[in-house]
Order: structure tokens, then C-alpha cells, then sequence
């Protein structure tokens, strides 16, 4: 057995009165103080000491101490803990306190108490005298026996336990290491044991009475592990041994139970994800992070909260596209066809488009200056990137940048950082499942700068073809080549670029749309889209050209077709309900009334004329008479005109 270090207390000691929970030699524990003389003993002994012997206190089990020191003392309890004051932590919060953390050195008992104010301080004898302990090969038959008794049943418990955790594991080598007479005041403190029971070990002061009454409060514990691995209902108890009584996994299995399920369902999980592991093309580097973390995965209890991180980890690992891309399928003419199918005008972009699509196919590389498009709102920057996207064949994803004030938002968090999650990069990444898409960077003029970095700074590596093959997110702390990447940005001025930023994108302008343009645009490719989202045929519903361009004149106000789109969209709602009631005859019946009555312009009659009716009953209605959407049909459903632009219908 091993020689103890003896511990020699002094013979006066500063009190604290506690009444929740007993302190035993050997354990430590945290108390918390908010009682007159207590308060005073942190403040003027803990808090003022400098010498180790300052931290050394009388704790007091089982004796409430008054709230203020006007108080008398109430009668101590005879035996007391000796215990260091590890750490002191204080609080104004909700009334001034302090929480202790204290070790317990040894017992003692009080042979006068020699002050009560401003805190009680007594003379003491120390009662444990651990240098004494006679060791196992020398000591009296009794106790021997006994000690004996007592470590079986203490390894045999601590057996029970799941030896994966880390604490239990200690515990296993404690008890070996450990003189056998400091293990009953141990244990006592591990093992659920209440308050009173703790109260009778600590007035045990015989060593033989000691293990004598531990020894029930083991074999208690161990029969309720053994009835708890029968039944299965392990319960989470808020205390804090709740580590210490975990039954071992390998012997729990219970077939049929639902946490068995579960159980087994997690570990499956596990045994996917090592094969993912294995047959993922991932480099070198990543797969020797991946096999480390899945190692330690492996050794972690599941209720450990750095289980569930390791795994997301794991996981998002093994989904990156690491080595998957689709194929560029470039024909240049094709690419004409689509750009011009899905945008009007536009021409100088288009060109500009088709010139940097043509040099990236004879080129067979992607290395060159970014693309940024810029230009007001609603004008389809980011529509063309989408389009470029399709012309290529690539699978297309948006990162919105505007507000981004945080670098980690592009870089992610580390993974020490509660929370952490990878940046928008590699979210995208995972979200299209391929290693070449098409990023679209939107609003880069946007981007912020707070303390807690600068963005555009780690836009710049991403960004920089030198670099980005590199490409290494805090969170996957693992290089990711970012070199199939297409990246577009889109802004709506350069003045808030950063110059850096700038300096490595070329901008195309995009400008505003003219309103004969605009017209065109809502023809040719919002109003049909409208009617695709709204479920309505253009059989159902007609929009004349000057309707649109009233839209345009007296409705919206910008360079780019946002506004008009939604007001096309609200037109489409209103039509919608209409035909779903069934009542778009009635409509059309009431519509012409009310044309007639006020005089409607002389095209929206014509543009009316092939449907129009002069019959008012149902019956002689043409089946799918279209809701012709006119000047009045325009202001019931939008409300009145925003801006009065009668001229501008007029120049039409
Ligand atoms: N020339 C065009 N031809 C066809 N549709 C267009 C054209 N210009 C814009 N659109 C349509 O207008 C809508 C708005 O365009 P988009 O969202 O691409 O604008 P944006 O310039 O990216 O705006 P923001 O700067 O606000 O992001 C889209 O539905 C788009 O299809």
C-alpha cells in the first residue's frame, strides 16, 4: 500500500457554518455563502489571506448559520471537515453572495470555540490521522478483513460502470492507488447516499465503524445498477454522479427496449459513417482527420455534448463533394440561344457573357478575372448568372451577401466556438453536392466590417485563383480546392466595393430598361411566368400592352422590372380567385358594363372586341372568355395610380 503524505491542520480554525450537503474528507464540493458571518469569513479571510493556511476552513456540517451576526450561534455539530478553499467566486446578483469550492482534508472536532464574531473561530483536534492508517499486510485481523470486504464491493461497483468515461476510469485506478482507509469517505460521496446517511460516515471517527457502515451503503448501490440494468429505465439525475452510475454499455443489452433501439440505431450510424469515411474520395489530409475524430467519437459516451458536435463534423465531412463534379457541356451557339430565350436586351452583358464563356472553353481552365455585374435593382444580374449556370450545365447557388458583417460567416467558426458552424462557401457547397457550380455573389457591395473581422478580406482568398485551391474553413480546419468553383458577384454600385476586392473582379454595367424595353421584358418573359406560378392559362386572363405600360408609368417607379413583375403577380392573384370562384363570367359581364358606362379608351375596346358580349346571360358567354385586364380592372385591383403619368399613356 502506498505511504500517505500525513496532513497536519492547524490548531485553530476559521468556521463555516453550512447545512446543505456534507463535506467528507477526500471530496470536494461547492457551497454557496449569504449568511452574516459566513460573508465575513470569505471577505476577510479567504478573500485578504495570502498564506495557503488562510485557505484552510472548519467546515461545519448540518448547522444553519443565523442570517445576522446580532444572532447567537446555534449549537455546532461536533465534527467538522478541515477543508482548502479551492476557488472563490462572487455575485451581487440577486442579493451579494459567494460560492465556495472546497476539498475535504480531514476531520475534526471542536474543543472550544474561542470567537463568534466577526466570524466563529475554535481550537480544534484533528481526528484523521492518515499517516497512522496501518497499511494492508500489517494491520489488525478486524479491519483487514474488513478493508478487504470493502474494496471488493467498491471494484465490483465501479466495475458496473461505463469504464469509457473518463472519470470512471480514474476511479478504477484510485482505488488501487488509494490507501483502502480513505476509500469509504470517497465513496460515500460518489455513490447516492443522503445527507444523513454522509452525516453518520462523517461522526464515524473508527475506522472499523466506518467500513462497517459504508459497506451496506455499496452493496445497496450495486443492487440498484443491477435492477436498473434489468429494467432499463436508466434515468438522468440532475446530480452529478450521474457519470459515476451509468451502466457499462456492453452488458445492458436488453433486447426489444426502445432505448436499446436507439442505442443501436446510434451505433449503426457510426459503423455508416466509418464506411462513408472509407470509401470517400476525400484527400489525404482530411481522411486522417476524419479516421482521429472517428476514433474519438468512438471512445465518447453519447451524453457527452462533444459527441453531437463530432458527429455533425463527421458528417458534413463525408457529404462534401470532395471529388464529385458534373461536366461542362459548353456549345457557345447553344449558350447564344438560351442567354436571348431567357432575356430581353441586355445585349452588352450578353456579349460580354458569351466572350468570357467562349475563352473559358478554348482555355479549358477557369483562371481569370470574376465577373461582376452591376447595376440597379430588379435589371436580371441575377438572373444571368443563373442562366450562365444552365448554359454550362452547372448546378447554380446564391450566397447573399449584403449585411454579411462577420468574417466567419464566409470562413465559419472554429470548432471550440459553441455554435460553430462552416461559412457560406462550404454550406453551398454541401447544399449542391458538387465541387464546380456556379456561386453567385450577391451584393458584394454590401458587405460590412465589425470587430469581428473583415469579410472582404476572406472573400479575397476565396476569390483569388491562387489561393482558393487552398481554400481552408475554420470549422473544417482542412484545405478544400475551390479552383472548379465559378464565382460571379453582383452589386449595385462599385463605390462600396473595398478597392482590394475590386481590383480582382471585372464589372460589366448593366443598366436600367427603357419603357419600351420594359414592355417587352413583361411579354415576353414576366407575364408568362406569372401566369405559370398562378396555375392560369393565357386563355383565361389578357393583359394589353398598354395596360403594362400603364403599370410601368403610373405603378412603378425604377430601372430594373422588380415592381412591375409584382404588380403583374398581384394582377394574376386577383384573376386567380376569380377564376376559382368560378365567377370569371360574371367578372367579364360586369367589366364590360362598366366599360361601356365609363368610357373605356378606344384600343381596350378593340383589344376586347373578338370576346366582347352583347347577350347578359351566361349561356350565350363563349366558354373561356379571357379577364381582360384594362385601366378601371387595373385600379380596382392595384388602387389608385402612385404617380399621375397620363402624359406618358398619351406618347405611347
Ligand atoms: N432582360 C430581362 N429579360 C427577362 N427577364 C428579366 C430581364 N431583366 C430582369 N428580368 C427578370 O426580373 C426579375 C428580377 O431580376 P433579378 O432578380 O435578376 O434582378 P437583380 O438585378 O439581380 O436585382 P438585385 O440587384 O435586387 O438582386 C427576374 O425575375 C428576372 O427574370
Amino acid at each position: 500500500m502506498s505511504s500517505v503524505n500525513p496532513i497536519q491542520i492547524p490548531s485553530r480554525l476559521p468556521l463555516l457554518l453550512t447545512h446543505e450537503g456534507v463535506l467528507l474528507p477526500g471530496s470536494t464540493m461547492r457551497t454557496s455563502v449569504d449568511s452574516a458571518r459566513n460573508l465575513q469569513l470569505v471577505r476577510s479571510r479567504l478573500l485578504k489571506g495570502t498564506s495557503l493556511q488562510s485557505t484552510i476552513l472548519g467546515v461545519i456540517p448540518n448547522t444553519p448559520d443565523p442570517p445576522s451576526d446580532a444572532q447567537d450561534l446555534p449549537p455546532l455539530h461536533r465534527i467538522g471537515t478541515a477543508a482548502l478553499a479551492v476557488q472563490v467566486v462572487g455575485s451581487n446578483w440577486p442579493k451579494p453572495h459567494y460560492t465556495l469550492l472546497i476539498t475535504g482534508l480531514c476531520r475534526f472536532q471542536i474543543v472550544q470555540v474561542l470567537k463568534e464574531k466577526p466570524y466563529p473561530v475554535a481550537e480544534v483536534e484533528q481526528l484523521d490521522r492518515l499517516e497512522e492508517f496501518p497499511s494492508a499486510s500489517d494491520s489488525r485481523e478486524g479491519l483487514g478483513e474488513l478493508s478487504e470486504q470493502f474494496y471488493k464491493y467498491a471494484v465490483q461497483l465501479v466495475e458496473m460502470l461505463d469504464m469509457s468515461v473518463p472519470a470512471v476510469a480514474k476511479l478504477r485506478r484510485l482505488l488501487d492507488s488509494l490507501p483502502r482507509e480513505a476509500l469509504p469517505d470517497i465513496l460515500t460521496s460518489i455513490i447516492r447516499t443522503s445527507n444523513k446517511e454522509k452525516l453518520q460516515i462523517l461522526d464515524a471517527v473508527s475506522l472499523e465503524e466506518r467500513f462497517k457502515m459504508t459497506i451496506p451503503l455499496l452493496v445497496r448501490q450495486i443492487e440498484g445498477l443491477k435492477l436498473l440494468q434489468k429494467t432499463r429505465k436508466h434515468k438522468q439525475d440532475d446530480d452529478k454522479r450521474v457519470v459515476a452510475i451509468r451502466p457499462v454499455r456492453r452488458i445492458t443489452h436488453i433486447p426489444g427496449t426502445l432505448e436499446d433501439e436507439d442505442e443501436k440505431e446510434d451505433n449503426d450510424d457510426i459503423v455508416m459513417l466509418e464506411k462513408k469515411i472509407q470509401t470517400s474520395s476525400m484527400p489525404e489530409q482530411a481522411h486522417r482527420v476524419c479516421v482521429k475524430e472517428i476514433r474519438r467519437l468512438k471512445k465518447m459516451p453519447q451524453s457527452m455534448p462533444e459527441y453531437a458536435l463530432t458527429r455533425n463534423y463527421l458528417e458534413l465531412m463525408v457529404e462534401l463533394p470532395w471529388n464529385k463534379s458534373t461536366t461542362d457541356r459548353l456549345d457557345i451557339r447553344a449558350a447564344r440561344i438560351l442567354l436571348d430565350n431567357d432575356h430581353y436586351a441586355m445585349e452588352k452583358l450578353k456579349k460580354r457573357v458569351l466572350e468570357y464563356l467562349a475563352v473559358r472553353q478554348l482555355r479549358h481552365n477557369l483562371k481569370g478575372p470574376i465577373l461582376c455585374f452591376v447595376g440597379p435593382p430588379g435589371v436580371g444580374k441575377t438572373s444571368v448568372g443563373r442562366s450562365v449556370a444552365k448554359t454550362l450545365g452547372r448546378e447554380f447557388h446564391r450566397i447573399a451577401l449584403g449585411g454579411v458583417c462577420d468574417q466567419s460567416d464566409i470562413r465559419g467558426h472554429r470548432r471550440t466556438y459553441v455554435g460553430s458552424m462552416p461559412g457560406r462557401i462550404i454550406n453551398g457547397l454541401k447544399t449542391v453536392g458538387v465541387n464546380n457550380p456556379v456561386f453567385l455573389l450577391d451584393e458584394v457591395d454590401k458587405l460590412g466590417k465589425s470587430l469581428q473581422g473583415d469579410p472582404a478580406a476572406a472573400l479575397l482568398e476565396v476569390l483569388d485563383p491562387e489561393q482558393n485551391h487552398n481554400f481552408t474553413d475554420h470549422y473544417l480546419n482542412v484545405a478544400f480546392d475551390l479552383s472548379q468553383v465559378l464565382f460571379i458577384a453582383t452589386a449595385n454600385t462599385t463605390a462600396t466595393i473595398p478597392p482590394a476586392l475590386l481590383d480582382r473582379m471585372e464589372i460589366i454595367q448593366v443598366p436600367g430598361y427603357t419603357q419600351e424595353e420594359k414592355i417587352e421584358i413583361a411579354h415576353r418573359h414576366l407575364i408568362p411566368k406569372q401566369l405559370e406560378q398562378h396555375g392560369l392559362t393565357p386563355q383565361q386572363i389578357q393583359i394589353p400592352q398598354i395596360t403594362t405600360l400603364d403599370i410601368i408609368t403610373r405603378y412603378t417607379r425604377e430601372a430594373g422590372v422588380r415592381s412591375l413583375d409584382r404588380r403583374l403577380g398581384a394582377i394574376c392573384r386577383a384573376v386567380a380567385v376569380k377564376v376559382a370562384e368560378g365567377q370569371h363570367k360574371e367578372a367579364k359581364l360586369d367589366h364590360s358594363d362598366m366599360t361601356e358606362g365609363e368610357g373605356c379608351r378606344e384600343h381596350i375596346l378593340e383589344d376586347a372586341k373578338p370576346e366582347s358580349v352583347d347577350d347578359t346571360t351566361d349561356l350565350a358567354l363563349p366558354p373561356e372568355m379571357p379577364i381582360l385586364i384594362d385601366f378601371h380592372a387595373l385600379k380596382d385591383i392595384l388602387g389608385p395610380p402612385m404617380y399621375d403619368m397620363e402624359w406618358a399613356a398619351g406618347a405611347f
